[in-house]
């Protein structure tokens, strides 16, 4: 089993919902997110699968939240637009684009600080 890892980020406002504190009033992150996949078996190349494969399908994705109010997206406007939740969103999003029989999407890490990070990982 091969584990392979690409990161990026993505600029959004939102705000917490059913939050008390600072949080619940609109501001923003730049968010560094790390995607990590599984694969069983080498191509001839020598890849799992390819890093700009990932990368653009990653980016693909990502277009969906960045420079974007969340909380006014789907599934956000009722589900709080936590760093969970994104990790989540970003995780099927991403498994129903990159799942086959050989690559997995196995964890996405979404950090909203130098300093704090929510990840969702496969069951
Ligand atoms: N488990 C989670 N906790 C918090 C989340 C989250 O997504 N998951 N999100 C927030 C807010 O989005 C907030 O913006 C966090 O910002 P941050 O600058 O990290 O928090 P502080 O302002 O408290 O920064 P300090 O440097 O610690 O004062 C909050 N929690
Ligand atoms: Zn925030």
């Amino acid at each position: 089993m091969y584990r392979l890892k690409i990161h990026t980020h993505f600029a959004a406002a939102h705000n917490l919902i059913n939050y008390q504190g600072d949080c619940e009033n609109l501001h923003g992150h730049n968010w560094k997110v790390e995607v990590t996949v599984t694969a069983r078996e080498l191509d001839k190349a020598g890849l799992g699968i390819d890093f700009k494969i990932l990368k653009r399908e990653t980016k693909a994705v990502l277009d969906l939240l960045d420079h974007k109010y969340l909380n006014e997206i789907e599934p956000f406007v009722s589900n709080s637009p936590s760093s969970e939740n994104i990790a989540r969103f970003l995780f099927e999003k991403l498994t129903a684009r990159l799942n086959t029989d050989n690559v997995t999407v196995y964890k996405v890490n979404v950090w909203e600080s130098e300093y704090a990070c929510a990840s969702y990982l496969a069951d």
